[in-house]
């Protein structure tokens, strides 16, 4: 029995499938085939015909999809032109890819100890002491070096990392029940920030159990698909969400930040003290808004020194880091372009050639922090008896 070949046309029509599988969805980051967001593929005469099925009306990446859909389908040889009909899921297409991203899982927090993704909460004891800009360099100098990360910002009091990610104005896509967070410099971001209407409208006057439910709903509406790495950025203390935080993850890692004035180390050990208290790990301290060199050689220490070294020692953890001040740090973070996006080369101070210490210092902690692995408490390893 001989099968029948597939005409001319057909093969064709399954390279454009091929084809289509290279165009990813930006928010997504799964191939637009693997979302079944390719409806009919049709070729006359060397003519395409691309379905395009948009997972919701006003789909802000429509423009970049449909033009890499075309794109895709043009590059297959033998094809002469392409029209893609773009057109939107019907609410089933759109609840069966829902159910497809979450894994068939229902509704629960991706982040249970049993998930390989590395937790870690940024807190520090006060505000101003850098804690978000440190976050959002963390976060952006992992992706760099490749790792799939994902950062929440749960600072009510001054959800800063939008800007500091110059996505101020990015709102979440939903689809259906999940909520497709912004990506920038490849961390795909959420951040209480994105749902109050208006940048004066706080979210402050927020009470315990609304918060509560916020990042809980963070945790398991926002797709964020496989991440090595989530970071999230607590409001500094003690409060209510670093409490949330503790009961909803407890396996995750605490990372410290204060500056150097001996001072300061109070609330800072109180603010380890407290996620230890839920189990939490703290890994490490970060010393922020360090010693300032100057051009003769001196080094201005406008906030002291000793701060780090101290919270550390009271909290018996290393001092992973010590992040000098530095005008281009601030710099990055008021126009929304972390200081270690720029790479070695962006971080040069110039004149004297040399890289910006801060950048340097927030590339080292990254690099430790990624050295360190994950930790595997609180979570059931597999067991072979044989
Ligand atoms: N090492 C540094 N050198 C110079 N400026 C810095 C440094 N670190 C942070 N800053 C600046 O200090 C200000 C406060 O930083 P940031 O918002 O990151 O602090 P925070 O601890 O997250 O504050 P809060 O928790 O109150 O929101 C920002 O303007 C930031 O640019």
């Amino acid at each position: 029995m001989t099968l029948p070949q597939p005409t001319g046309e057909e093969r064709l029509e399954q390279a454009i499938r091929q084809a289509l599988g290279r165009v990813i969805d930006p928010e997504i980051r799964r191939p637009i085939t693997e979302l079944d967001m390719i409806g009919d593929v049709k070729v006359v005469d060397g003519h395409a015909k691309v379905a395009l099925r948009l997972t919701i009306a006003g789909c802000p990446a429509a423009r970049s999809i449909e033009q890499q859909t075309t794109d895709a389908a043009a590059s297959v040889p033998g094809v002469r032109d392409v029209t893609v009909d773009v057109g939107v899921m019907t609410p089933e297409q759109r609840q069966r890819l829902t159910e497809r991203l979450r894994g068939g899982k229902p509704s629960a927090s991706q982040f249970s100890p049993d998930s390989l993704t590395r937790v870690i909460a940024v807190t520090s004891g006060k505000g101003g002491v850098g804690k978000s800009t440190v976050t959002a360099n963390l976060a952006v100098a992992l992706a760099a070096k490749g790792l799939r990360v994902g950062l929440i910002d749960a600072d009510v009091f001054g959800f800063s990392i939008p800007a500091l990610l110059g996505i101020e104005d990015a709102k979440p896509t939903r689809v259906g029940e999940l909520i497709l967070p912004p990506v920038a410099f490849d961390v795909k971001t959420i951040s209480i920030g994105m749902f109050v209407e208006s940048a004066t409208e706080t979210a402050v006057a927020w009470r315990g159990p609304m918060l509560h439910r916020t990042v809980q709903q963070f945790l398991t509406d926002v797709f964020f698909g496989d991440l090595d790495v989530l970071l999230l950025d607590l409001p500094p203390g003690t409060g209510d969400v670093a409490i949330s935080v503790g009961q909803l993850l407890p396996h995750a890692e605490v990372l410290v930040v204060t500056t150097p004035q001996p001072a300061a180390a109070d609330v800072a050990v109180r603010s380890g003290l407290v996620a230890r208290q839920t189990g939490q790990r703290v890994i490490g301290v970060v010393e922020n808004m360090a010693g300032l060199a100057q051009p003769d050689g001196t080094v201005l220490e406008l906030f002291g020194a000793g701060g780090g070294d101290e919270t550390a020692r009271r909290l018996e953890v290393p001092l992973l880091a010590r992040v000098p001040l530095s005008v281009a740090l601030r710099e990055g973070g008021d126009v929304g372009r972390p200081i270690v996006a720029e790479g070695p080369e962006g971080t040069d101070a110039g004149a004297s050639g040399a890289a910006d210490p801060a950048g340097v210092a927030l590339q080292a902690l990254a690099e430790r922090i990624a050295s360190m692995g994950r930790s595997l408490r609180g979570r059931s390893l597999p067991f072979s008896a044989g």
